[in-house]
């Protein structure tokens, strides 16, 4: 999967310039730059959902129904408790029972979900929800999975767990993974095709 001249600019400000990304399949694609240096930028582009005027090509990038993408800003519905938000993730797939990753993540459902298994998502702390959203989006079927800064407000303890949970994605499923961070020591552990912007 590869983007190729990439270009993306807002009024008089060029933002981007004939940027080349090539994306692996058996390891997280992790991309990383600076406040405002256009990773959300390039997401959006890839999933196939803006920036207005943003120009590529796209090779091998499957369709927007085929992509699960898990935008920076959390949206959730806040009466909701955990266990009816994962309720809701689960309708939107089919073949969970066949998903290693699925399995997988029964960890982080057992061990950081089951506290506030009961809990309305709008009650929970920011990471709490990051945590629950994340698990979701790792529920669903797709070819490609998009998580803007998924552990930001993760404490130290859990990032390793959600990490893990989205390489499995990649080591289990055989997914592609792409991923923002600004956190390169909480993801040391893991073999990653690192871009930097
Ligand atoms: N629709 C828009 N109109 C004008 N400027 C925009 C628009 N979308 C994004 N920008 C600008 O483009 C720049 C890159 O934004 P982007 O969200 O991609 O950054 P980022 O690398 O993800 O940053 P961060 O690490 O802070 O999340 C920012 O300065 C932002 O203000």
């Amino acid at each position: 999967m590869e983007v190729k001249n990439y270009s993306v600019s807002f009024g008089s400000r060029q933002l981007s310039t004939n940027i080349n990304v090539s994306f692996s399949s058996n390891k997280m694609n992790i991309i990383m730059g600076a406040n405002g240096a256009g990773k959300s930028t390039l997401l959006d582009f890839i999933a196939g959902i803006g920036p207005e005027g943003a120009v590529g090509e796209k090779v091998g990038i499957p369709s927007y129904q085929k992509i699960a993408y898990q935008l920076q800003q959390v949206h959730f519905f806040p009466t909701l408790t955990v266990a009816q938000t994962v309720a809701f993730y689960s309708q939107l797939t089919t073949n969970q029972s066949n998903s290693k990753t699925y399995e997988n993540a029964k960890n982080v459902r057992n061990n950081l979900l089951s506290p506030i298994w009961n809990t309305k998502m709008g009650q929970l702390s920011g990471g709490e929800r990051q945590i629950v959203l994340t698990y979701g989006q790792c529920l669903l079927d797709k070819e490609v999975y998009i998580f803007d800064e998924p552990t930001s407000g993760v404490d130290e303890k859990n990032a390793p767990v959600v990490l893990s949970m989205i390489n499995d994605l990649v080591i289990n499923d055989h997914k592609i993974v792409i991923m923002t961070s600004h956190h390169s020591d909480q993801l040391k552990q893991f073999d990653l095709n690192l871009i930097a912007l």
